[in-house]
Formats: C-alpha cells, sequence, structure tokens
C-alpha cells in the first residue's frame, strides 16, 4: 500500500523534470556538465557574488638588474596604493627581474618551497595593506621548469592561487622584435579562476592576452574581471596593448586590466608601458603612459549586468552554429 503513492511521486517528479528538460533544454546542459565536472573531481564555481563596487590600483613598476630594490620598490607602490583607497592592486609582469632569457634562470624562485624572498614580501606587504594583490609574475623554479608566475594573495596575505603563464611569447618580427620566451620557461598548465574579496577574477600573463578563448573561458566561468600583467614590446605595444585590452573586454563585457613595468631605457627590452583599466562597454577607465606611475580605477560590478542587459549578446549567440569547448572544466 504504501508503495503506491511513492510511485506516483516519483512518477510525478519524473514528469516535470522531463517537462523542465524540454522547455530549458541550456539549463538542463549546465546542469549535466556541473554534476560531471563535479563526479570528475574538477572545481565547480560558485555563483557571482552581488554587485560590489572595487578601487582597483595598477602599479607600473620601474624595474632594475637590481632584486633588493626591486622589492622595496614594489612593497611601496602596495603601500602608496593602499593609501589611496585600492581594494585590489596588480604589479606588472617580470617586476623582480630583467626581462630576458638571461634573467629568468637567476632570479627564480621557488614559491611552493616557501623560500621565497619575493612570495614572503608579497604576503606581508598585501596582509599589511589589507588588499587583494594579484602580483604580477616572477619567474618560478619548480624542480627542473621555469615559468612565469603570477602568484594572488588575499587580504591576510595568503596565497589564494597561482597562474603560469599559459602561451609563452615567441616570436620572430625580423629586425624589430625576437623573443623566445620556450628557451627558460615551460607553458602553465591552465586556466586560473580566483574568487577574491574583490571579486572574481581570470588571470593571463601578457601573451595570454592574445588568445580569446581563454577571455571566453573566463567570462563562461563567471569572472568579472580579466587581469593581465604583461610586458608588451616597442613594435607590438603600440598597435595591440590597448586593442587587445578592449577586444577582450568588449567581446567578454567584462572588465579588463593590463599592468606593465614602466620603460627602462638601460634595459635590453623596452617595455611599451600604458597599463590600462577598461570597462565592459571598451571604455578607458584609467591609462598611463611609460613612466612608473599607479593608477587608480572604480570598478562597478553592475555594469556586467547592465550591459549584458544592454546588448544581449550571450543570448544572441548561435550555439547551434559554434561553442566554446572548455576542455579544463
Ligand atoms: N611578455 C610577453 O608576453 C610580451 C608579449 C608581447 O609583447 C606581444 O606582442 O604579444
Amino acid at each position: 500500500m504504501a508503495a503506491t503513492p511513492i510511485k506516483l511521486a516519483g512518477a510525478g517528479a519524473f514528469a516535470a523534470a522531463l517537462a523542465v528538460a524540454v522547455s530549458r533544454p541550456r539549463a538542463v546542459g549546465r546542469l549535466v556538465r556541473t554534476l560531471v565536472a563535479r563526479a570528475a573531481g574538477a572545481p565547480v564555481y560558485a555563483p557571482l557574488p552581488p554587485p560590489q563596487k572595487v578601487k582597483v590600483a595598477v602599479c607600473q613598476l620601474h624595474v632594475t638588474a637590481d632584486k633588493e630594490e626591486n622589492l622595496q620598490t614594489a612593497r611601496r607602490a602596495i603601500e602608496n596604493a593602499a593609501a589611496q583607497g585600492a581594494k585590489l592592486v596588480v604589479l606588472p609582469e617580470m617586476w623582480n627581474c630583467p626581462y630576458s632569457n638571461d634573467s629568468f634562470p637567476t632570479y627564480a624562485e621557488d614559491i611552493e618551497g616557501g623560500a621565497s624572498g619575493s612570495v614572503a614580501m608579497l604576503s606581508a606587504a598585501a596582509a599589511a595593506a589589507g588588499v587583494t594583490l594579484v602580483a604580477g609574475s616572477i619567474p618560478e623554479r619548480c624542480g627542473e621548469r621555469l615559468y612565469n608566475t603570477c602568484c594572488v594573495f588575499n587580504s591576510r596575505g595568503e596565497l589564494l592561487a597561482k597562474h603560469r603563464k599559459v602561451h609563452l611569447f615567441d616570436i620572430d618580427i625580423p629586425g624589430k622584435i625576437t623573443f623566445k620566451e620556450s628557451l627558460t620557461l615551460s607553458p602553465g598548465p591552465g586556466p586560473t579562476v580566483v574568487d577574491t574579496e574583490a571579486g572574481r577574477l581570470g588571470i593571463g600573463i601578457c601573451y595570454d592576452i592574445r588568445f580569446p578563448e581563454l577571455a571566453q573561458l573566463y567570462a563562461a566561468r563567471g569572472c568579472q574581471v580579466l587581469i593581465y600583467p604583461g610586458a608588451f614590446n616597442m613594435t607590438t605595444g603600440p598597435v595591440h596593448w590597448e586593442l587587445l585590452a578592449k577586444a577582450r573586454a568588449v567581446d567578454n563585457q567584462i572588465f579588463v586590466i593590463t599592468c606593465s613595468p614602466a620603460r627602462n631605457p638601460a634595459s635590453s627590452y623596452q617595455a611599451w608601458g600604458h597599463s590600462t583599466v577598461v570597462g565592459p562597454f571598451a571604455e578607458i577607465l584609467a591609462t598611463t603612459g611609460h613612466e612608473p606611475d599607479t593608477i587608480v580605477a572604480d570598478m562597478d560590478y553592475a555594469q556586467l549586468a547592465e550591459r549584458r542587459a544592454n546588448m544581449p549578446l550571450r543570448q544572441q549567440k548561435r550555439h547551434d552554429l559554434y561553442e566554446l569547448l572548455d576542455k579544463t572544466a
């Protein structure tokens, strides 16, 4: 006797689930993908935090061959950013050493081992300033390999995540610029999404910005900001640096931050500079030239929903014609 109502309730629930599945196939697809990812042990991200405003400071640092000096410069910049009210602070690519294959092995540090002077300073500085710190990048040594690695700290100085540059900068424009990071560095294993007090961040390093799929993947995972510490050069910088930041922003209707070292005439690699904060309508919120500088911008995450409602690109995508395939979810 007791079995009948249970069976009926089961049939009712099945019918209801079938009705939802038929009327909302995409929602069901998302649910299935989430369950599969969870079963495979992949990280499953919480829904977006409520809209909030975040003041970001982007520190375009003067980088020299003197590592101690670079550490002090970075620490002062973090303090200065916090004094201006920033809750999120961003540093440039390779801020603790000259950007060169000769330097990477010499300046590399073992991040996991905890012996790293740069990481100890960054952790202490983030905690003292009470900021979320996207700490640019430094050369990381891990066993036999070197990586171009960005560490992210919370406001207690805890290391939240590490992004190892996924796309290595190997280019040859004869007579202009030739660089081959792969001579010394290994590519990182995949994308890095970090939930922080300053929002959900997707991290890329410099050349990573040229690959739109990585940015799309971050947007699909609910990132509010894409952050690219980078050191473009005097050939590609003038034509591509701002264009790429705006392109990633407008394609994904998302905030984009780029942070470069300042140009140093004494350096073998001349960085383009021009660190920039871009809004989700591809509008420049803050930018600078090539000198050492800290720029500050207010990001209002409510604008993400607003821009996406005004121009509903996500809903208008033709999923029947093309689809982003996230192989790491
Ligand atoms: N450090 C880099 O990845 C430089 C990338 C760059 O300059 C480019 O044009 O791309």
